[in-house]
């Protein structure tokens, strides 16, 4: 979990890059680069934009140490050594925008938008997507879950099954910012203050006689916060009668049992036994968590069969990402500096869902005012164009340009936000109740036809008429024989 290695969190062809920059001069020349992802994960009709606190700290701390210099002063590329002169002196300068961490984010829109030298730029794609990417996936999968958990409780329990240390840790961070309730991982509570939960393992039952003897000293311990694992042997003939012996004995005390977990076998099924047999007991505060390789799909399912389920304990497929294990971002050039100026750069491909778009860009989420939901969002070129207030605007798909609406009577709302000014922190990090909260806020302005977990519909995220004329005037420049 040491940061102290930071400036050598990127792969090595940056390294070489740099140097080639370097030993060419070319290494002051200012870059801009925009980060964004094609492909929604999951099938997912949005994403939750994560990362951004990570990537704050990773720009603050970053520089070369001594021993860093050392190591690659080994390499076989032979550096020259006065190269290691400019890194010592390495600082982040650069401006750098983002979107604000719990933003609903799309494919092909500038997440993150980095303005600097070339040598800095190029130096933190690696780890900038390294952070972003699977924060990012994990919210998006947490999002997944919230959706179908509807105003049940999650728990994050991901941990053990996480991808190492850092993952666990960050993970259950973006979990919470996507709605989560709780975390098992007691590091990523006292980092974030996100609240911790825990019941306990077989282990605990296993390591005493009996299962009633477990469940009695497990009570006497912790009376306020008992949870009772009630699958150990036979969760309806002994876990369950064995948790309600206790749990009268707690009312007896003025306590009260919280509740029981239920770790395998049919949670719809056990869970209406349960439920019933703890009613009958009288103790009906006691709340029913279900575990065991959970997911959007078994959650729905099972809540569509009737469970009495309250609460979910989710660890492996939401930790890892399941079905999909990374996000796809990416960060491409899109200006570059040529005699003092910043000119657009393209990058052409055969797909036409993988040419780049050019130039320093805004994104505008476009808020109807008569309904309060986002009709799309609209990209323009920065300092290019007015931000479209009110003057009626044509929406048409980059792709697709046949589908295009007008859209009037709107607020056109900035999304990429100054991060750093020339090196500057100018944003101050959101305590993470307020990110939260923004999510929330964010969801709200969408239809549910864009947020549905199958088949959602397409967003639409538009190029304005000047940032697409840009982009096809490059494509033919490019694509026209030169003399
Ligand atoms: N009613 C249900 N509908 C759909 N999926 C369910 C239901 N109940 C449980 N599941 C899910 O089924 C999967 C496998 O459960 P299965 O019964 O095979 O394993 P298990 O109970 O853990 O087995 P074991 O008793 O060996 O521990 C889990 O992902 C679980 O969440
Ligand atoms: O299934 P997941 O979604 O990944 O959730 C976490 C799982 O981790 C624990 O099992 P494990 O077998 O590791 O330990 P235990 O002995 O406490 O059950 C817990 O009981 C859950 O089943
Ligand atoms: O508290 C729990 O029940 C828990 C924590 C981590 C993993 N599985 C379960």
């Amino acid at each position: 979990m040491t940061h102290s290695h930071y400036a050598l969190h990127t792969d090595k062809y940056q390294i070489n890059m740099l140097y080639a920059h370097w030993f060419h001069g070319t290494h002051n020349q200012r870059a801009v680069f925009d980060v964004f992802y094609r492909k929604q994960p999951f099938g997912n009709g949005f994403a939750v934009f994560a990362g951004l606190e990570r990537l704050v700290h990773y720009l603050n701390e970053l520089r070369f140490k001594e021993e860093e210099i050392a190591y690659l002063a080994e390499q076989e590329e032979g550096y020259d050594p006065r190269f290691f002169e400019e890194l010592r002196n390495f600082r982040f300068t650069g401006t750098l925008h983002a979107m604000e961490e719990g933003t609903i984010v799309f494919p092909n829109e500038p997440l993150i938008r980095v303005e600097a030298r070339v040598f800095e730029a190029q130096l933190i794609e690696t780890a900038l997507l390294n952070f972003v990417n699977f924060q990012t996936l994990i919210a998006t999968k947490a999002a997944r879950i919230k959706q179908v958990a509807g105003q049940d409780r999650l728990l994050e329990f991901g941990t053990r099954r996480a991808q190492e240390a850092d993952a666990a840790v960050w993970g259950a961070r973006a979990t919470y910012v996507a709605g989560f309730d709780a975390t098992s991982n007691m590091q990523a509570g006292m980092r974030f203050g996100i609240p911790t939960k825990g019941t306990h393992a077989h282990a605990w039952v296993q390591n005493h006689r009996t299962e009633l003897e477990a469940f009695e000293r497990f009570a006497e311990a912790l009376p306020d916060q008992v949870t009772l694992l009630v699958d150990t042997y036979d969760t309806l003939k002994f876990g369950v009668p064995d948790a309600i012996t206790v749990g009268l004995k707690m009312k007896e005390k003025g306590k009260t049992l919280k509740g029981i977990r239920l770790d395998s076998g049919d949670l719809t099924y056990l869970s209406i036994q349960a439920r019933r047999m703890l009613d009958e007991a009288g103790l009906t505060e006691t709340r029913i968590t279900a575990s065991n390789d959970l997911d959007e799909n078994t959650i729905f399912e099972i809540k569509a069969q009737g469970a009495r389920i309250d609460i979910w304990g989710v660890g492996t497929q939401l930790i890892t990402g399941g079905s999909q294990p990374a996000l796809g971002g990416v960060y491409k050039l899109v200006a570059r500096e040529e005699n003092g100026e910043l000119v657009p750069t393209i990058k052409i491909s055969g797909n036409p869902e993988k040419i780049t778009n050019p130039g320093i860009k805004d994104v505008y989420r476009i808020i109807s005012r008569k309904t309060g939901r986002a009709e799309g969002d609209y990209i323009t070129l920065h300092g290019d164009e007015d931000v479209p207030h009110g003057k009626p605007i044509r929406l048409f798909n980059p792709t697709h340009t046949f589908i295009q609406k007008t859209v009037s009577d709107y607020e056109a709302v900035p999304l990429l936000k100054p991060i750093y000014v020339e090196g500057k922190q100018v944003y101050e990090l959101p305590t993470l109740d307020r990110i939260r909260e923004l999510h929330r806020e964010q969801m709200s302005w969408f239809w549910p036809e864009y947020l549905r977990r199958l088949n959602p519909e397409v967003y639409p995220v538009d190029l304005s008429q000047k940032a697409w004329d840009m982009k096809m005037d490059l494509i033919r420049s490019h694509l026209e024989p030169k003399e």
